[in-house]
């Protein structure tokens, strides 16, 4: 059966456009646009969840909050602030409400929280809408749709891309995603990791080899660039290649052809190479370690993917993603849920293995899991041990005004692309006030504030 979601919105337009955001996700929607119908509406169908607007005419958001609490205390709440309005966002997490999302509401980030909400309550869920566009990446951070934005507009391109970002970032999954976008995509995708292996080795895998070529090759074997034909290459870990290959790979980049070991037939190298690295390059470089011909040929597209502890807002949605993707291969039902301290500490956490570490810690979690819930106490020690809501996204915890307010400038400013002129003006406040905020809660050094003395 569908989940009914209630949306109490006095602004029309957003009304409807929430209203289709939700449907689309599988979701039936009913809308009230004060209070008072909204209470009418509860009394006669009563809904699986409430979204409402802090601000409404007549009745306020909070008041209806209690209202509710009062007659259907089960019924979880979400309320929609200004920004700026953190005291009525503290007062109606008091008051009972689920959590609190700063407005223009990000729609990523509210369907994850209404799956996330009722997904704790047991309720089944409709399957997770994958936007084509998305590549199978998840995420609701600016840095994720930045890179969406970017692996459009360069997919189509026959240019090289190097890919960096530490281990476990997702490097090999946006290189599938560029390779799927591209008009490649009816080609094959060869992967091939050049970490930590002898030359020889790399070379005949890279170029292939004849039969006879050297000892042991007993016939004649083609390499991962003649695999790969005219769709994509990807060269992980292309940093540790040996000197002398980088010299071999530049070659063959350049003239567009390649041989086989063991002869001198060229063939034509059709493949778009896409190499990785979690390494500096451009310090390799300057230490002599690898080649600067060869990292300008591999680098005409650079694409970054920074670290999960830099855009702690995607982890809430890669969770619930992983739990409905781990539980829907090991045939656990229902999905495992996640209670919002035990999130609030994997929001907190560092993550230095990044996604990957996070995808491996759920999938022993939900194994290991007896209830069907997992709480804060069953998460590693290292990791509930953390100051759980120092960094979080939408999860703060309730009482935690310094948490809250972090939150909300931290919100403001992704928003704004970290504009802080247009943060501030979001938020309400000087750009002088946003920068001492930042300051307080640790997203400006002493250094960066110095440069309000030039400012002011
Ligand atoms: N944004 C994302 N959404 C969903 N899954 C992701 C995302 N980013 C990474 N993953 C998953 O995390 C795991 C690690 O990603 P991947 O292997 O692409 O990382 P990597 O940077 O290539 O790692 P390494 O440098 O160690 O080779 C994979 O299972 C991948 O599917």
């Amino acid at each position: 059966m569908q989940n009914l979601i209630l949306i109490v919105e006095d602004e029309k337009n957003l009304r409807c456009v929430l209203a289709a955001v939700l449907t689309a996700e599988g979701f039936q929607v009913l809308e009230a646009e004060n209070g008072e119908q909204a209470l009418a509406i509860i009394a006669s169908n009563a809904p699986d969840l409430i979204l409402t607007d802090q601000r409404l005419p007549g009745l306020s958001g909070t008041e209806l909050l209690r209202n509710i609490k009062a007659t259907h205390p089960e019924i979880p709440v979400i309320i929609t602030t200004a920004y700026g309005e953190i005291e009525q966002a503290v007062e109606a997490i008091k008051a009972g409400a689920e959590h609190y999302l700063t407005k223009p509401v990000d729609e990523g980030e509210l369907i994850a929280l209404i799956r996330q909400t009722l997904g704790r309550r047991g309720r089944s869920l409709p399957p997770m809408r994958q936007e084509p566009r998305r590549h199978g990446l998840i995420g609701v951070s600016r840095a994720i749709e930045a890179l969406l934005e970017t692996i459009d507009l360069v997919a189509p391109a026959p240019s090289n891309v190097l890919i960096t970002g530490e281990s476990g970032t997702g490097k090999e999954l946006v290189a599938r995603a560029l390779h799927q976008a591209s008009n490649r995509a009816d080609q094959p995708f060869v992967a091939f990791n050049c970490g930590a292996i002898p030359l020889e080795l790399v070379e005949s895998e890279i170029f292939g080899y004849e039969k006879g070529a050297f000892t042991g090759a007993t016939r004649t074997q083609a390499g991962k660039l003649e695999m790969a034909g005219a769709g994509t290459l990807f060269l992980d870990e292309v940093g540790d290649m040996p000197l002398a290959m980088q010299v071999k790979l530049l070659r063959a980049l350049q003239e567009r052809e390649f041989t086989r070991l063991g002869t001198h037939q060229p063939l034509r190298m059709l493949a778009r190479i896409v190499a990785a690295t979690h390494m500096d390059l451009a310090k390799a470089v300057a230490e002599g370690r690898f080649r600067e011909d060869l990292y300008y040929r591999l680098n005409v597209i650079p694409l970054h993917i920074p670290p999960l502890r830099e855009r702690r807002a995607d982890i809430a949605p890669l969770v619930h993603h992983f739990l409905e993707q781990i539980c829907s291969v090991i045939g656990s039902s229902p999905t495992v849920t996640i209670s919002s301290e035990a999130l609030a500490a994997l929001e907190a956490y560092e993550w230095p293995g990044n996604i990957r570490q996070l995808e491996n810690l759920l999938e022993r979690m939900v194994v290991l899991n007896r209830h069907g819930h997992i709480q804060r106490q069953d998460l590693p020690p290292d990791i509930c041990q953390q100051n759980a809501g120092a960094g979080g996204s939408g999860t703060a915890s309730p009482f935690d005004l310094p948490a809250l307010e972090r939150q909300t400038v931290l919100s403001a400013l992704e928003k704004t692309r970290f504009n802080q002129s247009q943060a501030a003006v979001l938020l309400g406040i000087s750009r002088k006030q946003l920068r001492t905020k930042m300051k307080n809660i640790g997203l400006l050094g002493d250094q960066d504030s110095e440069e309000d003395n030039l400012d002011n």
